[in-house]
């Protein structure tokens, strides 16, 4: 049997107004249609006529009345978009952000599997622990690295209770009377530190098996949840050298926790402005700092440094120096905040470190022709660095449009990546393990 080339997986963040703080500023971005269905199906179908991987759909649970102000990049409850997006494509796999910090694992579950009952085995669930939002959710916040304790066992809550529906629960028998088999559908009785499950779902298990899992830690405890979890890991990584430290140390972490290092894809997020020439993308990349709102950046910021507050500051003044607490000591995203911290420490001003945040991005940054950003992806594809790409297109539609018909191309030009999906469901289309019943 032919053996098939290692080819990129690629997903997009969506931003359906533009990631770039203004971008939906810009002429012809679709601002005025972000709430709809209508924006989001394009896009959706877009992106699987070019046979990417995955859409993937942020979520964040605590905002500000100033966040909207921009055009917030996600409008809608991920796991309801996505049900919606189930019967409006076919083949393009559906990553939701879903939190254990404030879903009880019982619900996560139900919708996860309902997703993927509804999308023939199309969903995945970006997992993520949430420091900010406990006040909505009638809770008090919880420290970083319990966070993830607490997320370690909400996952064995919920891959068992996928699995407490056996594959062939249901018999669909008319002769007897019988749907689905209650001798093969198990109570999990869990009784952990943090959360108590009788179960079994009320949900037959998911066409795979489970969802495919995300995640995007960076810090130690979740870069070990990430190890032992995931099956795409999402990372910001501004350069090759960083992000082949980051790779091997993600591939070694996988092995020790008894993985296959291959069923654990890396995925650099990848911000990107494509133009027909290098002086044209330069120039979209110059006009969208220009679009640049300093209030909003400023929420944008703030959302960044986190428990620094910056909100009575003048834009030219820099963070006093008392008010910045040490990155060991923050608990929410450390690496963001570090990365904010940084330049404020040397004194940046609160309008510096809005064009700072607007226009680098923590993560890999590509403006040029589709060539050129080719270039980097395919190096650090080949050497050690990535197994595919999360795309942030900075502005929209044009910058997802740049993606889809300028870059895609190139790449598969270049043999790196596929002219047609393989399988049905997201975990064949990226060739990962369907985990057997009882797996957990
Ligand atoms: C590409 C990417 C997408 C992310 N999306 C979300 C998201 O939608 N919601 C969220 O709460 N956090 C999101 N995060 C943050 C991560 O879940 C994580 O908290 C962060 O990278 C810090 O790592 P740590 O939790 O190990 O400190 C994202 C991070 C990256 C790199």
């Amino acid at each position: 049997m032919a053996v098939r080339p290692r080819q990129m997986n690629l997903a997009l963040y969506n931003a359906s107004g533009g990631l770039s703080v203004g971008s939906w500023r810009r002429a012809g971005s679709t601002s005025e249609r972000l709430l709809g269905l209508p924006l989001l199906a394009e896009i959706a179908q877009q992106c699987e006529r070019a046979c990417m991987d995955a859409l993937f759909l942020a979520d964040n649970v605590s905002t500000g009345p100033s966040d909207f102000r921009q055009a917030l990049n996600y409008p809608q409850e991920p796991m309801t978009a996505l049900g919606a997006l189930s019967a409006l494509t076919d083949r393009i796999g559906l990553i939701a952000t879903g939190s254990t910090t404030f879903t009880q694992p019982y619900n996560l579950a139900r919708y996860m599997a309902s997703i993927d009952h509804l999308s023939g085995g199309r969903a995945g669930w970006n997992i993520v622990t949430s420091f900010l939002g406990a006040d909505n959710f009638s809770a008090a916040a919880i420290d970083h690295d319990e966070r993830y304790r607490m997320a370690d066992e909400y996952m064995a809550v919920v891959t068992q209770l996928w699995d407490s529906w056996q594959d062939d629960a249901i018999v669909d028998d008319k002769s007897t009377g019988m749907w689905a088999d209650p001798a093969r559908i198990h109570p999990i009785d869990f009784a952990g530190e943090y959360f108590t499950v009788r179960g079994p779902l009320n949900v037959p298990r998911p066409p795979q098996g489970w969802p495919v899992f995300a995640q995007a830690g960076s810090s130690a405890a979740g870069l070990a949840f990430a190890s032992k979890w995931a099956d795409l890991i999402f990372t910001p990584q501004p350069a090759l050298e960083g992000a082949q430290r980051f790779y091997s140390d993600v591939k070694k972490r996988a092995v020790d926790a008894g993985r296959d290092p291959d069923a654990v894809r890396i995925l650099p997020a990848l911000v990107v402005i494509i133009g027909d020439t290098e002086t044209e993308a330069k120039r979209i990349a110059e006009e969208l700092l220009d679009l640049i709102d300093f209030e909003a950046g400023r929420a944008d910021v703030q959302r960044f440094i986190t428990p620094v507050d910056i909100s009575d500051l003048d834009l030219d003044e820099p963070i006093p120096a008392e008010r910045l607490l040490p990155p060991e000591q923050v608990q929410a995203a450390q690496t963001r905040y570090r990365q904010i911290y940084d330049r404020a420490i040397t004194g940046a001003t609160v309008r510096e470190l809005i064009r700072f945040k607007a226009g680098v991005s923590d993560a890999l940054r590509l403006v040029g022709t589709a060539e050129q950003v080719a270039d980097v992806m395919e190096s650090f594809f080949t050497h050690g660095a990535a197994d595919g790409f999360m795309f942030q297109p900075s502005y929209m539609p044009g910058g997802l449009d740049g993606i889809t018909d300028r870059l895609i191309p190139v790449l598969r030009e270049r043999g790196l990546f596929r002219t047609e999906y393989t399988g049905t469901t997201l975990r064949e289309n990226l060739g990962l393990e369907r985990p057997g019943a009882g797996a957990s």
